[in-house]
């Protein structure tokens, strides 16, 4: 019987426990560019058996908020070589998180001010997070994005091909495809958010080609060993909806099953909310995966305390599990998991934006003492 806190493989990595730092977005890049702050603030949770970064935007196209680290700038690159560097030193292992938000952005975060894209031109009922000329951040609702021609879509998989490569030379142990929370991705999968008439839309195995050609263009790049992937199949995340979301995921995994990834997260229930919003069977859909001859780590994220973790793992429900708020204002998570101690609530008026404060300055155990 597997614990918490024993180590696991993850691709060839070995994880010192199957504690996971979830992706978190933060606001704290200015130019998109990873700075000394994020380098403390990554250095300081990397007792985490992994560390997944918050969002990072392959391009600016797919850039849907303001002041989030990319992956498309050369100082980008250098900047998270320094986070990879300092992760590394302090023991730890992580990997980035390849993000395209499709219709979640608003024109002043666009190219030239252009409007966002997305599988088909259907505006989310959503906000994204922007920077108002006087210099303040605000939530602003998301702009009307137009529909991706199929002779773009070859281009966006480049994106994710060349965004994976830097990714390896920014010293990343893996990387995790955001495929979850009616982001570009999730797009193409949900019927409500894919009208498409073309191959990418209509029928189930339609609705997955994005997804498994994104996967395939990084896996035939970097490797299947250090590539894992999102998904959030229930989530109301950004608007995101689909009728009939068991046999739509469950397609997915099978389809992954044959490509040997590293991992495979998934979000059970409504992101950062309820567990149980809609129906789903999750031991269903783990069971389709590994049916399929699917062999990656299964990681499980939402609403997890310290009880359901360790029951996740042992009872073999889950292989790792991933916390987000927790590790925002624990940055010794791991520790106090293990030691069953007191945990940081987290200040979520410094989730957003801002510097240090609510960032950087949560205390560990040995500081409280
Ligand atoms: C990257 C995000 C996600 O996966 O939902 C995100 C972005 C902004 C705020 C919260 C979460």
């Amino acid at each position: 019987m597997s614990s918490l806190f024993d180590p696991i493989m993850l691709g060839h990595a070995t994880l010192a426990n199957r504690i996971a730092m979830a992706p978190l977005t933060r606001n704290r890049s200015p130019g998109a560019i990873p700075n000394d702050l994020n380098v403390t603030y990554y250095e300081q949770r990397a007792s985490a058996g992994l560390i997944i970064t918050e969002g990072t935007p392959i391009t600016q196209q797919g850039q849907g908020y303001a002041q989030v680290p990319g992956l498309y700038l050369p100082e980008a690159v250098e900047g998270w070589k320094r986070v990879t560097s300092a992760v590394h030193s302090a023991g730890g292992k992580i990997a980035v998180q390849l993000w395209h938000v499709g219709r979640i952005s608003h024109t002043s975060l666009q190219p030239g001010g252009a409007a966002p894209v997305a599988p088909s031109a259907i505006r989310a009922k959503s906000k994204t997070y922007i920077i108002n000329d006087d210099g303040t951040g605000a939530f602003a609702d998301t702009s009307e994005p137009r529909a991706l021609d199929i002779s773009e879509i070859p281009g966006i998989l480049e994106d994710y091909r060349r965004a994976a490569r830097a990714a390896v030379d920014a010293g990343f142990d893996a990387v995790e495809i955001h495929a979850a929370n009616g982001y570009l991705i999730d797009q193409f999968l949900r019927a409500d958010t894919n009208h498409r008439t073309d191959a990418y839309g209509g029928s189930i195995e339609n609705r997955i080609r994005f997804a498994i050609e994104v996967v395939e263009a990084i896996v035939n790049e970097i490797g299947a060993d250090r590539t894992g992937i999102r998904i959030s199949p229930v989530t109301p995340a950004n608007d995101a909806s689909d009728p009939d979301p068991q046999p739509l995921f469950n397609a997915l995994v099978e389809k992954l099953a044959s490509y040997d990834l590293a991992f495979i997260h998934v979000i059970e229930g409504a992101t950062g909310g309820p567990r149980d919003n809609l129906p789903f069977d999750w031991a269903g859909l783990k069971a389709a995966y590994r049916a399929k001859g699917g062999k990656a780590v299964w990681m499980v994220n939402n609403g997890y305390d310290r009880e359901l973790a360790i029951e996740a793992v042992e009872s073999g429900r889950a292989d790792m599990v991933s916390f987000g708020k927790l590790f925002i204002s624990n940055p010794d998570l791991v520790q106090r998991l293990k030691e069953n101690a007191p945990l940081n609530e987290a200040d979520r008026n410094t989730f957003y934006g801002g510097g240090a404060e609510g960032y950087t300055n949560y205390p560990t155990l040995a500081l409280s003492a």
